[in-house]
C-alpha cells in the first residue's frame, strides 16, 4: 500500500475518533492552514548578515556551534531558507534583522539605511509568496556598547533613534509593498551587569526614546516591543525589562512580544496570553526554547508550546497573535533545525484546533470537574498525528520523518561544499 492510502485510511479513522468528541477535523485543518509562521532570518548563518559578516555577535546573546554550511551571503540565506520552507506545510513570512539588506557589498551605517536596500527582499518575498516582518538591529555594532536607546550619551542615543526610525520606514514601505502589515520588532539589549545606582534613569531614556521614535504614525507596518529578563554580561538589570514594555504597550497602544526564552523558566507564557489580550492590541510571538537561560535552543514539541498554543486558540485569538520563531542553533544541520521547529509549532497549534473545548467549557461550567480532567487526558491519546500527516500531504511536503533524508541530500549537494 503507497503512502497516500495509508495516511488517508489513517485520517479517515482519526476523523471518526475526534467527531466522537464533538470535534471536525476538516475545521481544524482548514484553521491550521490559515496560520503563517514568521521564520528567523538569522537561523541561517548565526545572527552574522551581510553589513560586517566578519564581525563579532555583541549585545547579550551567543551562538554556540560550528557546523558546517553556515549561509555566507544573500543568495546562500536565500536559497537555505526557500529550502526549509519547502518542507514546512502551509505559507508562511519571513522577518528579517536590518543587517541582512542587500547593501551591494558597500558599507552603510545604521543610521543610513534605506528601504532601497531592502528592495531585493521585497521582490524576492513577492516571487516566493513570503511576505517580511522585519526588526531594528541594535547589537554588533561599535556604537552597541551597553546602552543604545537608553544611553545617556546624546550621541549615542540619536544614533539609535535614527536608525530605529529608519526601520520604521522600510517595515512600511515592505507592508505597501506586500500589501499585508509588516510586524516590525524592536529589541534592544540595553543593561547592565551590575545594579545600577539609578534604574529608573535609563528607563526613562529609554520611554523618550521611544516617544520620539513612535511618533510618526504609519499605517502598513505594526510596532512590536521585545522584553527580555537579562543578557549575557549584562546579568543584573535590563532597561527593557517586562513590566516596561508591558507598560508601555498598553498605555500607547503597542503590540508587546513574548519571546518564550526571555522569562524565569518556570514562569508560564501560557498564563500571559489572556491578560495581555484584555490590554494590549495583539500579541507578537517569538517562539524559541530556553535550557537553563535564554539558549535559543531549536524548538520541539514541549508542553510548554502546546500550553501556549491551546491558550491562543481558547481565546480565539489567531487573528490578534502573530507566531514567530527565534532560535539560533549553529550545532546542528541549520536548514534541519528550522524545519523541526516550525513543524513542531504548527504540530502545538493543530493539537490546540483539535480541543473540544466546548465540551470541556460546559463541563466546567457544570462543574464537573472529574470529567473535564477525564477528557483532557484522553485527548492527549486521540490520534492527532494521522491528521498531522493528512496535512502534511495535502500541502505536498515531506510526511513524517522523510524530510530528514531530503535535508541530508540537501546537504550532501549544497551546504557542504561551502569552506
Ligand atoms: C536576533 C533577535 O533580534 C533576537 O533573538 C531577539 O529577538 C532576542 O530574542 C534577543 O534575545
Ligand atoms: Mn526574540
Amino acid at each position: 500500500m503507497n503512502t497516500e492510502k495509508k495516511v488517508k485510511e489513517a485520517f479517515d479513522l482519526a476523523a471518526e475518533r475526534f467527531a466522537a468528541v464533538n470535534v471536525d477535523v476538516n475545521s481544524a485543518l482548514e484553521k491550521l492552514q490559515k496560520i503563517s509562521l514568521s521564520l528567523h532570518c538569522w537561523q541561517a548563518d548565526d545572527v552574522t548578515g551581510f553589513e560586517n559578516p566578519d564581525g563579532s555577535l555583541s549585545g547579550g546573546i551567543q551562538v554556540t556551534g560550528n557546523y558546517p554550511g553556515k549561509a555566507r551571503n544573500i543568495d546562500e540565506v536565500r536559497a537555505d531558507i526557500l529550502t526549509a520552507n519547502s518542507f514546512i506545510p502551509g505559507t508562511h513570512r519571513l522577518n528579517l534583522h536590518e543587517i541582512y539588506g542587500d547593501f551591494g557589498g558597500k558599507k552603510v551605517d545604521r543610521d543610513e539605511v534605506e528601504p532601497a536596500h531592502f528592495q531585493s527582499w521585497m521582490e524576492w518575498g513577492k516571487e516566493n509568496n513570503m511576505k517580511l516582518d522585519f526588526n531594528s538591529t541594535s547589537f554588533s555594532h561599535p556604537k552597541s556598547g551597553n546602552l543604545t536607546l537608553a544611553n545617556p550619551d546624546d550621541s549615542i542615543r540619536n544614533f539609535w533613534i535614527e536608525h530605529t526610525k529608519r526601520c520604521r520606514a522600510i517595515s512600511e514601505a515592505m507592508g505597501v509593498y506586500q500589501n499585508d502589515p509588516c510586524m516590525m520588532n524592536l529589541w534592544i539589549h540595553d543593561g547592565s551587569k551590575e545594579v545600577p545606582a539609578s534604574r529608573i534613569k535609563y528607563r526613562q531614556l529609554l520611554k523618550d526614546s521611544l516617544d520620539e521614535i513612535f511618533a510618526t504614525e504609519y499605517k502598513n507596518m505594526k510596532d512590536c516591543i521585545e522584553a527580555k529578563l537579562f543578557g549575557i554580561g549584562l546579568e543584573s538589570y535590563t532597561v527593557g525589562s517586562y513590566d516596561f514594555y508591558l507598560g508601555y504597550g498598553a498605555k500607547n497602544n503597542k503590540i508587546v512580544t513574548l519571546d518564550t526564552g526571555h522569562f524565569h523558566l518556570t514562569e508560564s507564557i501560557a498564563d500571559k496570553i489572556s491578560s495581555m489580550l484584555l490590554f494590549t492590541p495583539e500579541i507578537m510571538l517569538h517562539v524559541s526554547r530556553p535550557i537553563r537561560w535564554d539558549s535559543d535552543h531549536v524548538v520541539v514539541l514541549s508542553d510548554d508550546l502546546l500550553d501556549l498554543s491551546r491558550e491562543i486558540i481558547r481565546c480565539n485569538a489567531l487573528d490578534r497573535v502573530h507566531i514567530g520563531l527565534d532560535y539560533f542553533d549553529a550545532t546542528i544541520n541549520r536548514i534541519g533545525a528550522y524545519v523541526i521547529g516550525c513543524r513542531a509549532t504548527l504540530k502545538a497549534f493543530l493539537q490546540a484546533l483539535l480541543e473540544p473545548s466546548a465540551t470541556l467549557q460546559q463541563y466546567e461550567s457544570e462543574d464537573k470537574l472529574f470529567q473535564r480532567l477525564a477528557l483532557q487526558e484522553e485527548l492527549k491519546s486521540l490520534p492527532w498525528t494521522a491528521v498531522w500527516d493528512m496535512y502534511c500531504l495535502k500541502n505536498n511536503v515531506p510526511v513524517g520523518e522523510d524530510y530528514i533524508a531530503e535535508i541530508e541530500k540537501y546537504e550532501a549537494e549544497v551546504t557542504s561544499k561551502r569552506r
